[in-house]
């Protein structure tokens, strides 16, 4: 087989901010402006991170891990405090119009539409910015008009589209020039259970066609449906590095249903009901936790076995997110494992 090229390569990835110490209240901010302080903070510390050419890669952790830094570094809007970065082969703080050229980077949070000019006018901007020649801007805006279903959106000013079809619009501005790897920052946040569905199949071909994905998110299902890899970052390093395969066999891919019950919880005869699902009661004994891997059973037939053996009062299903992915993976690795990428 070839040897696949390292697309992203990161080595030893350092960031710190300085931020200013103040005492509180007025006393304090007077006295900041005559002897400044700060204290020294390391959003990444020590990042190693090769990705390579076609890969699909989850890049998750907690608020505050150092998701965001990572990716601007990568977009060379921040400089490393130290260590090496090199995404194509372009040192991106050292040359951002080069590094520009072959990333596209999409935030669900923000948008890179002109907010007061038709969808079209933003296209036309980009293609002029980007210096696309007008065969391949016609070949990539047909290919993207006809996945994201864009042709009623490019008349439309932006300010006035609903939230999925900004996503659809900023998923095209992004990759008009084609670029060889996209960065994604919650691209599937606040869009309703379809258009979550659309972006996501969208992203998968993405894939598929061969470009690389850098997907930043807190919905196991994005990471379930378009990566192939996660790596989970905490307090700016990475904890865990491997296929998404392995944890969905393991991990992901849980309900957990929430009873509250009229009688104390018979637990051993939902355990012989439910042998595959964990049952423990909850804050009290008439409080009832199941656990279990919806892949097997959906959420229904659990309410159902439990409803044929005790009485119900309420239910809440809850899904498990990334935040629950993360804590399950502090406690299976051991601390050994937590060292570095592996
Ligand atoms: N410009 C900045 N100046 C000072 N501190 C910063 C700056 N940018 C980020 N930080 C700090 O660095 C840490 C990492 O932030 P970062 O935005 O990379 O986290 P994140 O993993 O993307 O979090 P989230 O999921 O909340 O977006 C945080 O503690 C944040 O407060």
């Amino acid at each position: 087989m070839a040897p696949t090229a390292a697309l992203v390569e990161a080595t030893g990835l350092v960031k710190e901010f300085r931020r200013p110490r103040k005492a509180p209240g007025l006393a304090g901010a007077l006295r900041h402006l005559v002897t400044r302080r700060f204290d020294v903070h390391r959003a990444v510390d020590g990042i190693d991170l090769r990705v390579d050419e076609g890969e699909s890669v989850a890049y998750v952790g907690p608020n505050g891990a150092g998701k965001s830094t990572t990716v601007k570094l990568l977009t060379g809007i921040l400089v490393p405090t130290a260590g090496e970065v090199r995404v194509a082969g372009v040192v991106p703080h050292r040359d951002r119009v080069a590094n520009a050229r072959n990333v596209g980077v999409v935030f669900g949070q923000r948008t890179q539409l002109w907010w007061d000019l038709p969808v079209q006018d933003t296209f036309e901007l980009l293609r002029d910015m980007y210096r696309i020649p007008a065969a391949d801007y016609r070949r990539s805006m047909d290919r993207l008009c006809e996945v994201l279903e864009l042709g009623p959106l490019l008349p439309v000013l932006a300010r006035k589209l609903s939230l999925g079809q900004r996503m659809r619009a900023d998923l095209a501005a992004a990759l008009l020039h084609e670029p060889r790897i996209v960065y994604l920052d919650e691209p599937t946040i606040g869009l309703d259970v379809s258009v979550k569905d659309r972006v996501r199949a969208f992203l998968r071909q993405l894939v598929a066609d061969g470009t690389t994905v850098l997907l930043t998110t807190h919905d196991v299902g994005d990471i379930e449906e378009v990566c192939r890899r996660i790596v989970v970052v905490d307090e700016g390093r990475i904890r865990h590095d491997g296929p998404v395969d392995v944890l969905r066999d393991t991990l992901a891919g849980h309900s957990t249903v929430r009873f509250q019950l009229a009688a104390p919880a018979p637990l051993e005869l939902i355990r012989e009901r439910l042998p595959d699902a964990e049952v423990d009661t909850g804050a009290g004994e008439r409080d009832l936790v199941v656990r279990f891997d919806r892949t097997l059973r959906p959420a229904g037939a659990v309410a159902a076995a439990v409803m044929a053996l005790v009485e119900v009062r309420d239910l809440r299903i809850d899904d498990e997110g990334v935040a629950d992915l993360i804590r399950r993976l502090h406690e299976r690795d051991s601390p050994a494992a937590l060292t570095g990428a592996g």
